[in-house]
């Protein structure tokens, strides 16, 4: 297939020869500036329904570590502000830098964090299936959580111990009864655009929602990030999975909006 990476000959500035897309009006990330977000009284919360969230698997797709739930039915949905419809969580997954430096895909006033989370979702109102939603606009609702280094995160070592099962890509072990409503940090203020998927293929078919404030965790907890590599257990190198990361692209004249 369409071998992509984050490398000097297939990382970003070079998907746009087998992902044209690359070069689109809505591509993700981008640079946030708040002050010219415009704030929009009509945006409501964001409401999370995790309560009885499955989560199934935790996986090395080569790429990042991605924990996969159960979407069968509405057990799990992100609702309220941008959106007109509840989306389904599909999985979560991790983008981070190297040793000190910085992770995180959307940047805010140039500053870049140390890592970011996504939380994907889906919504299963208007489309049969997950592969239809993300390759539809609007089909997706990605929650974005900046990671910032600080104290250790009280809960983030449910992830960060289940790293070494999933060291090679390929890799997939079970990760049940987990629910990232833990992960979340106390305030849900955000920012909202239309963007895109920021890996290959890259499909304009995200409602971005970026919370504002980070979530804390420790260098030593990041530090278990980087114990990944991309490549696989077969494979003669061992590639340090970091700086899987994306640069921000133009804004190509789109509005972000503010919740308060
Ligand atoms: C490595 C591949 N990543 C992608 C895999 N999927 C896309 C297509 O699948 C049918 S996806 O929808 O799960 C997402 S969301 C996402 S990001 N970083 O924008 O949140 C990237 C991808
Ligand atoms: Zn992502």
């Amino acid at each position: 297939g369409n071998q992509w990476g984050y490398g000097k000959d297939d990382g970003p500035s070079a998907w746009n020869k087998n992902y044209p897309i690359a070069d689109g009006d809505r591509q993700s990330p981008i640079d946030i500036l708040p002050h010219q977000a415009r704030h929009d009284p009509n945006l409501g919360p964001i409401v999370l329904n995790y309560d009885r969230c499955t989560s199934i698997n935790i996986a090395n797709n080569g790429h990042s570590v991605v924990v996969e739930f159960e979407d069968s039915d509405d057990r799990s949905v992100i609702q309220g502000g941008p959106l007109d419809n509840p989306y389904r969580l599909k999985q979560f997954h991790f983008h981070w830098g190297g040793k000190g430096c910085h992770g995180s895909e959307h940047t805010v006033e140039g500053n870049s964090y140390a890592s970011e989370l996504h939380l994907v979702h889906w919504n299963a109102v208007k489309f049969k299936t997950f592969g239809d939603a993300a390759s539809t606009p609007d089909g997706l609702a990605v929650l974005g959580i900046f990671l910032e280094t600080g104290d250790e995160h009280r809960w983030l070592h449910m992830i960060t111990d289940a790293l070494y099962t999933v060291k090679f890509k390929g890799s997939v072990t079970d990760f049940k009864g987990f629910n990232p409503k833990c992960l979340l940090p106390s305030s849900l203020h955000y920012w909202t655009y239309l963007g895109s998927l920021t890996t290959p293929p890259l499909h304009e078919s995200v409602i971005w929602i970026v919370v504002k404030e980070p979530m804390i965790v420790s260098e030593k907890q990041l530090g278990k990030f980087r114990t990944l590599v991309f490549t696989g257990e077969e494979e003669d190198e061992r590639t340090r999975m970091e700086n899987n990361f994306r640069p921000p692209q133009l804004l190509k004249g789109r509005t972000v909006r503010s919740s308060n």
